[in-house]
C-alpha cells in the first residue's frame, strides 16, 4: 500500500543482502548469496523446495542471523545494528506460517502492523486508523474485521496477515509464498497489488514464489536458487530459460514468450502432459 503517509520525503529504500552464508546449527544451507531490493522494483526469488528462499528472505527481514556477509538498508550500512522499532518501520516479512493467535479480531490484528509507529501506550500514530482500513480495504478483509481470527479460513488468514503488513506501511515489503492458500481472484488481486506497491508506491518488494508464471507476470527481476545458490539473476527472459529450468527442477520445462503480452510462459511437462500448440 504505501499509503502516502510520511514516508514520501524519505530517501528511496533499498535493502541489500550481501555474501550471506546461512545455516541452522552446523549445516550450512545458503553459501554466499547476494540479493539487492530497490525501489520501485519486485524481486522474485524462485527454486525448488529446500532451496534456501524463506532462510534467504527472513535473514533480510533480521529473523535469522547470519554467519556471515551483511544486510545493509538505505542510509545503514549495517541494518542489523538498527533497533528493532526502526526497523520494523522500515521493513515488513509476510511469512510463510505464523501461530493463529486466538481471542482476537481482524482489526486487532492488522492493528498490529502500527505497532512500531506508535509510542507508549498505542499513542502518536495519527495516519493509524487510516491505514488499517486502508490494509483491510485492499486485501478484501473489511467485511471480516469483527470476527475472530481463529475462526477464519486459510487464505482468508492469509490476506489479514497481508494487511497487517501494509498497515506496517514500510518501504521494503518480503513476501513469503503470498498466494498460497488463495483463491485465483486473491491470487491475481494480491500481484497486482503487490506491482502497484512498486509502480505507484515505489516499495522495494522482495517476493518468493513457486508459480514461475506468477514470477514472470509480477516481477522485474528474477533471483534463481539452486541448493543455496544463487544460479541466475536478472530479468524474467534472462533467468527462466527452459535449459536452466529445467536442470534447476530436475524436469523437462518448455519456455515461450506470449505473443500477445510478451511476458514468458513457462510449462512444466509430466509424462502425461498434452503439449500446447505455443512454439517454444
Ligand atoms: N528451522 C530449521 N531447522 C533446521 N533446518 C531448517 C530449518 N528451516 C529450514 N531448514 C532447512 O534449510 C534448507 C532451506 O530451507 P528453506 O525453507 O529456506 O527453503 P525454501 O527454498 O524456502 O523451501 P520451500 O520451497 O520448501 O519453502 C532446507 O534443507 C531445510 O530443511
Amino acid at each position: 500500500m504505501r499509503t502516502p503517509l510520511a514516508a514520501d520525503a524519505a530517501p528511496a529504500p533499498c535493502l541489500e543482502g550481501t555474501d550471506l552464508v546461512l545455516g541452522y546449527a552446523k549445516r550450512t544451507v545458503v553459501h554466499g548469496a547476494s540479493l539487492h531490493l530497490e525501489a520501485g522494483r519486485v524481486t522474485a526469488l524462485i527454486g525448488p523446495n529446500g532451496s534456501g528462499k524463506s532462510t534467504l528472505l527472513r535473514s533480510l527481514a533480521r529473523l535469522h542471523r547470519p554467519t556471515s556477509g551483511g544486510v545493509s538498508l538505505t542510509g545503514e550500512p549495517d541494518a542489523l545494528a538498527l533497533h528493532a522499532k526502526d526497523f520494523a518501520r522500515r521493513v515488513t516479512l509476510l511469512s510463510q506460517t505464523r501461530p493463529t493467535p486466538t481471542g482476537v479480531t481482524v482489526r486487532d490484528v492488522v492493528g498490529y502492523g502500527r505497532h512500531p509507529h506508535q509510542g507508549r501506550f498505542r499513542k502518536g500514530d495519527p495516519d493509524g486508523a487510516r491505514a488499517v482500513a486502508h490494509a483491510m480495504d485492499v486485501t478484501g478483509v473489511e467485511h471480516m474485521a469483527d470476527r475472530g481470527v481463529d475462526e477464519l479460513s486459510g487464505g482468508e488468514l492469509q490476506r489479514v496477515w497481508l494487511a497487517t503488513c501494509l498497515a506496517q506501511d514500510t518501504g521494503v515489503l518480503l513476501l513469503d509464498e503470498p498466494t498460497t492458500y488463495l483463491d485465483l481472484r486473491y491470487q491475481v488481486e494480491i500481484l497486482d497489488l503487490v506491482r502497484d506497491l512498486a509502480d505507484d508506491h515505489q516499495v522495494a518488494v522482495g517476493v518468493v514464489l513457486h508459480d514461475l508464471n506468477q514470477a514472470a507476470a509480477v516481477a522485474d527481476h528474477v533471483v534463481l536458487l539452486r541448493d543455496g545458490v544463487v544460479q541466475a539473476s536478472g530479468t524474467p527472459v534472462d533467468v527462466l530459460r527452459a535449459d536452466l529450468l529445467s536442470e534447476t527442477y530436475g524436469l523437462r520445462i518448455d519456455v515461450a514468450v506470449d505473443p500477445l503480452t510478451g511476458l514468458v510462459r513457462t510449462e512444466p511437462i509430466g509424462r502425461h502432459t498434452v503439449r500446447s500448440a505455443v512454439p517454444v
